[in-house]
């Protein structure tokens, strides 16, 4: 291999900024879709050929060495319009089902596989310790024995092992600490002692690592005022060495040009981060800089052809494990799955293990299915969108009708026998005593990383607590369903309410909701995090003294 084929395997270009013939010229190693970026039109088959035409074009080098595509398919293949989309992490989370999250990672797998892609930027890992981080949906837990536990997920994206039919490439992200900078802040930083990094943010990495994760992302965040992405200690000598991984090591978008604080990227930059250890550059854009720069700095010695040569290792001995240089076409016998009855049978199971029974006062769930009249409210009753949260069909998601699926007032209104009458009006007006039974489905609107940060409040927005009260004023049993990426600020409001159900970010089956609402399933899921009684406590966590609305682990059942 030619230098510049060894740098451009280390090359990760964005699929919007890079032609097929680009691909060729500059021998890149790999094409990425950020989150949202999708071909016209947005299709499994049409995923599927641009997947092809892109390997087609990588195929065309001398050497001919197959390229590695890959997407955030962090709760199913959610760039595609009529994936079957997942609960987010926080809800797989609550299930306590480590055998569950495996068969989402193998359906997932399936469906991503249908659209030629072979490598996916999950499982996010991060052990999320304050609810006012925007990404706290995509962490499993605020303890790391449940990322740990979940990291099953890989085995089921993965295989057990790399090579089979639908392997694809897991990601352990974001390495390390990304969950837990001061304030919640993304991209911020994570102000620990060695001990407590060690202690909180790393087992989730020793597991993946343990299962055979096949890459790693480095996490935007600093670790005591040093960016991750120029941390050889904690890159080399602690992941690749002391954890003994064997992979290959990613950067974040355009990760590498935060480490000097300013815009854009130098040499020196270029030159820190591949020392450090990282393998591939995520240069969504600037990617002929990158391999010009690069290049010149080894030329100059700065970074030396060995450190070259075993990222090359790296990244060409998982390309030769997937299996890509005997089956690097999509095999079309997968497409069919994108969004199959079975996949999304298997997502209203996750959606009923997600649910947290919270409060269920004088026992008013479950609902009766017959000979009931029952009046349904909120602005996340009828909308996909919202129920999906981040990350779905664009980076930062999106209210409304954005994919197939059903919402839950659909799974309400399914659930329901002949002799029901449902009811819905977003604000709750034309509610009356008459009604039995009133279920507010409130809470958040779709966000991605730092857009979701919240530093005031986090309580109910004004839209939400009208509604509520509308009911109320009914003098009707209101049941509140908390469609939210996070434990919210609900205390002072609780005792009005006489049930409350945490329901996380379900996904497209929201029939799964409903289930649990009429007692097709009882409620069975646990907190992932500790539930604040008041904002003033983030962050809250199980051990640190404070004294939760509802702790860790806590759960109603029926
Ligand atoms: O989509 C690729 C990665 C994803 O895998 C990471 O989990 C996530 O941290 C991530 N973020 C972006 C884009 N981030 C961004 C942040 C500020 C401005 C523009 C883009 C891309 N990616």
């Amino acid at each position: 291999m030619s230098l510049d084929e060894k740098i451009g395997q280390m090359t990760q270009a964005e699929r919007g900024s890079v032609t097929a013939t680009d691909l060729t010229t500059y021998r890149l190693g790999s094409i990425l879709s950020g989150g949202g970026s999708a071909p016209s039109p947005n299709t499994a088959a049409s995923w599927a050929d641009m997947y092809d035409s892109f390997q087609r074009a990588a195929l065309a080098t001398p050497l001919g060495i197959p390229m590695i595509y890959g997407v955030d398919a962090v709760h199913g293949h959610n760039n595609v319009v009529g994936a079957t989309i997942f609960p987010h992490n926080i809800g797989l989370g609550a299930t306590r089902d480590p055998a569950l999250v495996q068969q989402i990672g193998q359906a997932v797998a399936e469906e991503v596989s249908g659209t030629g892609v072979d490598w996916d930027f999950a499982p996010c890992l991060c052990v999320a310790r304050n609810d006012r981080w925007g990404r706290t949906y995509e962490s499993f837990g605020e303890t790391p024995d449940i990322p740990s536990d979940m990291t099953t997920l890989i085995t089921g994206l993965q295989g057990a092992t790399l090579g089979g039919p639908t392997s694809v490439l897991a990601t352990a992200k974001h390495y390390v600490g990304d969950g837990g900078t001061t304030g919640g802040d993304d991209q911020g930083n994570t102000e620990l002692t060695e001990a407590e990094l060690r202690a909180i943010h790393l087992p989730p990495f020793q597991a993946a690592v343990q299962r055979g994760v096949g890459s790693v992302m480095i996490s935007y965040s600093s670790w005591n005022g040093v960016k991750m992405h120029g941390n050889q200690y904690l890159i080399t000598t602690v992941l690749k060495g002391e954890l003994g991984f064997s992979g290959f090591v990613v950067s974040d978008w355009n990760g590498i040009d935060q480490i000097d604080g300013s815009s854009g990227f130098t040499a020196a930059e270029v030159t820190t981060a591949i020392n450090a250890g990282i393998d591939m550059v995520m240069v969504p854009t600037a990617w002929k800089t990158f391999i010009s720069t690069l290049r010149a700095e080894v030329q100059n010695g700065h970074v030396p052809l060995s450190r070259i040569d075993d990222a090359n290792r790296r990244i060409l001995t998982k390309k030769f494990e997937l299996g890509l240089f005997e089956r690097p076409y999509t095999d079309r016998s997968w497409t069919p799955t994108v969004g199959s009855a079975a996949h999304r049978a298997l997502a209203r199971q996750a959606v009923r293990e997600s649910q947290v029974l919270l409060k269920n006062a004088n026992g008013v769930l479950p609902l009766a299915r017959d000979n009931n009249k029952i009046f349904v409210a909120g602005k996340n009753a009828d909308n996909i969108g919202n129920q999906s949260g981040g990350w779905t069909i664009s980076w930062q998601g999106s209210s409304g009708a954005i994919t197939p699926g059903t919402t839950i007032l659909q799974g309400i209104r399914a659930a329901v026998g002949p002799t029901t009458t449902v009811t819905y009006n977003q604000r709750g007006t034309g509610i009356d005593r008459s009604y039995r039974a009133a279920i507010a489905l409130v809470g958040e609107t779709p966000y991605a990383e730092g857009q979701g940060d919240r530093t005031g409040s986090m309580s109910l927005d004004r839209e939400d607590l009208r509604t509520i009260a509308t009911l109320r004023n009914a003098g009707v049993p209101v049941i509140v369903v908390l469609v939210s990426g996070r434990p919210m600020d609900i205390a002072t409001e609780l005792p009005k309410w006489d049930a409350l159900l945490a329901s996380w970010l379900p996904g497209t089956e929201g029939d799964g909701v409903a289930d649990v609402l009429f007692g097709a399933a009882a409620p069975t899921g646990a907190l992932p995090m500790t539930w604040m009684n008041s904002v003033s406590q983030q962050p809250i966590n199980a051990g640190d003294g404070q004294v939760p609305l509802f702790p860790q682990g806590y759960g109603l059942t029926y």
